[in-house]
């Protein structure tokens, strides 16, 4: 393991404890006995079972209006809403955090944070809202185990995608919203009047797009092979008639008003809920 991966995985827990020398000693002492067949190796259990927790994830450029959307989706259907980007941006704040820096460095140049970070401050976050005592999500959908997460801006990158839905929670769907660069830049620069962010900039933001096209992009391409992003046949064209599944998108338009884009988003979630979480998810 890199140095720098390796003092991220010990800091937060990530590494399996330290093995006890005595014990090692002894056991290394004790005869092995073979096994009488060999036996093909366990897959690792996900930390929260699929079957009870469900995942979406929402994914698009900077600046799509994934956040307002979640925001909205929230109120509506009782979601726990976590975006990777705020998470991040609490632990640079985070008084003490040893990472602050790291992580203000990469959201600066628009890069992807190493992915030990972001899962487990996800995995964390996923937990407290499940099993957090008083703090725990109640509601629809919550109690006994029980949950249902959007998960925003997150995975960014193909080893992110593979490593969460191996160990922390198999995703159900993909919201894709898109739009142009145009309106995407419109929006930050609005955005970056008020919001403080360091990388609401012009600089910055070419950079979050280049990341976004080379690195993000072949996570949607992944995920629309498994066939989870979710579609949207276009409006124009909504007839029982002529709407067949090869007329339709896989993605939400994010360049209409709010209100607008969000009619898409929840027919999409609607389905879903009547599916009880199908995949291939058309609207
Ligand atoms: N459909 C829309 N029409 C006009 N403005 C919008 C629309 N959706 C969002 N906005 C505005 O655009 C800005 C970016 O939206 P939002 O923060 O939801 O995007 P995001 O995809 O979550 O961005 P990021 O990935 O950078 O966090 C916000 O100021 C929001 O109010
Ligand atoms: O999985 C992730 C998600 C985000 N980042 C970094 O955070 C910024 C801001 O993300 P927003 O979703 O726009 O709030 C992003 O540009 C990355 O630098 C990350 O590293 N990993």
């Amino acid at each position: 393991m890199a140095p720098l991966m390796e003092k991220i995985a010990e800091a937060l827990h990530l590494k399996s404890h330290p093995k006890d020398p005595a014990k090692d000693a002894a056991e290394a002492d004790t005869p092995k006995e073979e096994p009488a067949t060999a036996t093909a190796p366990t897959p690792k259990k996900q930390v929260f079972d699929s079957d009870k927790v469900a995942v979406i994830f929402v994914l698009g450029g900077p600046g799509a209006g994934k956040g307002t959307q979640c925001d909205k989706l929230v109120q509506e259907f009782g979601f726990c809403h976590l975006s990777a980007g705020d998470l991040l941006r609490a632990e640079q704040h985070r008084e003490n955090s040893e990472y602050g820096e790291l992580i203000r460095n990469y959201i600066k140049e628009g890069q992807i944070v190493p992915m030990e970070i972001t899962i487990k401050l996800l995995e964390n976050a996923m937990r407290a809202a499940l099993e957090g005592g008083g703090e725990a999500k109640t509601g629809e959908g919550w109690g006994e185990g029980r949950g249902r997460f959007l998960i925003d801006g997150f995975p960014r990158k193909m080893d992110q995608a593979l490593k969460f839905d191996e160990e922390v929670c198999k995703s159900s769907l993909v919201l894709f919203f898109t739009t142009t660069e145009e309106v995407m830049l419109k929006r930050l620069l609005k955005r970056g009047e008020t919001s403080g962010r360091e990388d609401d900039n012009e600089e910055s933001i070419k950079k979050r797009f280049r990341t976004y096209k080379e690195t993000t992009m072949p996570v949607i391409e992944h995920y629309n092979k498994e066939q989870k992003v979710a579609s949207v046949r276009p409006h124009f064209l909504f007839s029982p008639l002529v709407c067949g599944p090869i007329l339709s998108s896989q993605q939400i338009d994010a360049s209409p008003p709010v209100e607008e884009v969000y009619e898409k988003a929840s027919a999409v979630i609607k389905e879903l809920f009547a599916g009880q979480l199908t995949r291939n998810v058309t609207v």
